[in-house]
């Protein structure tokens, strides 16, 4: 058979992956510190460098391969990730050191979307009236617009490749002070940003920086006319399909638009004191409403009905008592070919495990035992915390309850694996990265169930 002479990329790609082979450990680290961008390089075989050395044992390549930031979930053309490939051919030592590595270093677990925190909340600044109405109005506050719980964005143009579609307007006082005059604008303290490269050097020298403050506006005044503000630029509400709208801003902007929307829903669900039926005045940079009616209960002790609700639901993947499948199910509005994990709301006086478990009997009929927390997601909408857990299940008989679930099913970590990593399965489509049911069907991939 012919041979091809081999280009001078492809060339460096196979020294790096033969010295994987070999467990030559200096002259990979030699290769990665002049070329990093080989760390997840495949050669001919499909096989990345972590595969090779944790097929031939060589522990220290692996632990140097895992320091460098190497991804552990690609898989070869038999759907075996490193860790699958070191446990069949015994080096149990390399399985092991796949299985612990630290989960945010080794990205198995990556910062969720909607959780990144751009902001400095500064709640104690809610308190401080003066200082938040010098904020108001000062030349450099940011304000973004919300009619009802939708934000106002434009398309982002700068990238068109980028999944981020769209950006938060942004405006200043004089183009939104007219809104505070209606009664029914609530107004929302963000936080002030947090320094970063581009606050102004001298400034932050000088310790004369001021970071800006955020607030959100929440309006009922037309969507047309809001939208006249922008001066013709491409602006628009997210009100159409939020899922999809609200999941295509940018890491940022999104941790502010859970911050944002979950306050506004609250704000418009509350405008009364639920306890004594008065009006309400809104306090603490829009956190707080205390009822009007100095006689009503709620102004003694604590009452959750004067601050933000949060709605938190429990979601879990459940793995097989076998280990090597994982439940699915699909509600009738998710796209064709798509399964998620199963979820839902906790109940009064329950535990996390007890809603998983509950949860997961009533919508599948599966039992569950062991169930253990691994990550959270605030899911603006509007308003619920999500709670992630890996679930073991003691049975293995599916019976849908047809009211929640159109259909469950048991996926072996080969069809989720191949799904995963090579996308466009039309058998199986899972959610997208952005929701906390993708990162544990990929955590529950890469630590392959170690509960
Ligand atoms: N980020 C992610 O990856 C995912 C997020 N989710 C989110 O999780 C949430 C809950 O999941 P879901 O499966 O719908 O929950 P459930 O399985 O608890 O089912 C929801 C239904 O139960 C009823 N219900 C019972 N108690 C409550 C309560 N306290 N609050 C609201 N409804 C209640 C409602 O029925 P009725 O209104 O008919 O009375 C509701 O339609 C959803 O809002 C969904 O958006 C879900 C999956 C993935
Ligand atoms: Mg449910
Ligand atoms: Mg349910
Ligand atoms: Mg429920
Ligand atoms: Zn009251």
């Amino acid at each position: 058979m012919a041979s091809f002479p081999l280009s001078a990329k492809e060339e460096i790609v196979e020294r790096f992956l033969d010295a994987a082979v070999r467990g030559d450990l200096p002259q990979l680290r030699m290769l990665l510190t002049h070329t990093p961008s080989l760390i997840n390089q495949t050669g001919y075989s499909g096989w990345t460098a972590l595969m090779l050395a944790a097929r031939n044992g060589h522990y220290n390549v692996v632990e140097a391969l895992l320091s460098h930031g190497c991804d552990k979930l690609p898989v070869n053309s038999s759907s075996q990730t490193a860790y699958d490939i070191a446990k069949f051919w015994g080096h149990s030592h390399i399985s092991n050191l796949l299985a612990q590595t630290d989960d945010r270093c080794s990205g198995v677990l990556p910062e969720l979307y909607f959780c990144r925190e751009t902001l400095d909340r500064q709640s104690d600044k809610r308190t401080d009236k003066a200082w938040l109405e010098a904020q108001q109005s000062d030349p450099n506050t940011v304000y973004l617009l919300f009619s009802n719980i939708n934000p106002m964005v434009s398309r982002c143009e700068e990238d068109k490749s980028s999944e981020v579609l769209n950006k938060l307007c942004r405006f200043r006082y004089d183009g939104v002070k007219d809104l505070f005059q209606k009664p029914t604008t609530k107004l929302i303290f963000l936080g002030v940003e947090k320094m970063n490269s581009s606050s102004s050097c001298s400034q932050v020298q000088e310790g004369s920086w001021e970071p800006p403050a955020w607030f959100a506006i929440g309006t009922d005044e037309d969507a047309t006319e809001l939208l006249k503000r922008c001066r013709g630029k491409n602006c628009f509400f997210t009100t159409f399909s939020p899922k999809i709208d609200l999941l295509t801003f940018s890491e940022e902007e999104a941790g502010i638009v859970a911050h944002a929307r979950a306050v506004l829903v609250w704000h418009n669900r509350y405008s009364f004191c639920p306890i004594c039926g008065s009006g309400t005045s809104v306090e603490e940079g829009g956190h707080k409403r205390r009822c009007l009616n100095l006689k009503c209960r709620s102004l003694k002790g604590v009452y959750n009905t004067c601050y933000p609700q949060i709605d938190p639901v429990v979601i879990m993947l459940v793995v097989h008592p076998g280990r090597n499948q994982c439940l699915l199910g699909r509600k009738k509005s998710y796209p064709v070919g798509m399964f998620s994990c199963l979820a839902g709301f906790i109940e009064p006086g329950e535990a996390i495990e007890d809603a998983v478990r509950r949860e997961v009997e009533e919508e599948s009929g599966v039992k569950v035992g062991l169930v253990r927390y691994i990550c959270s997601q605030p899911w603006p909408m509007p308003s619920n915390l999500m709670i992630g857990c890996l679930a073991i299940a003691t049975s293995t008989n599916i019976k849908v309850d047809q009211n929640e679930i159109e259909e469950a099913r048991w996926f072996t970590r080969q069809q989720i694996a191949e799904s995963l990593h090579r996308g466009a399965n039309p058998a199986l489509m899972l959610p997208p990265s952005q929701t906390i049911a993708h990162q544990l069907i990929r955590y529950w991939i890469c630590k392959n169930a170690n509960l």
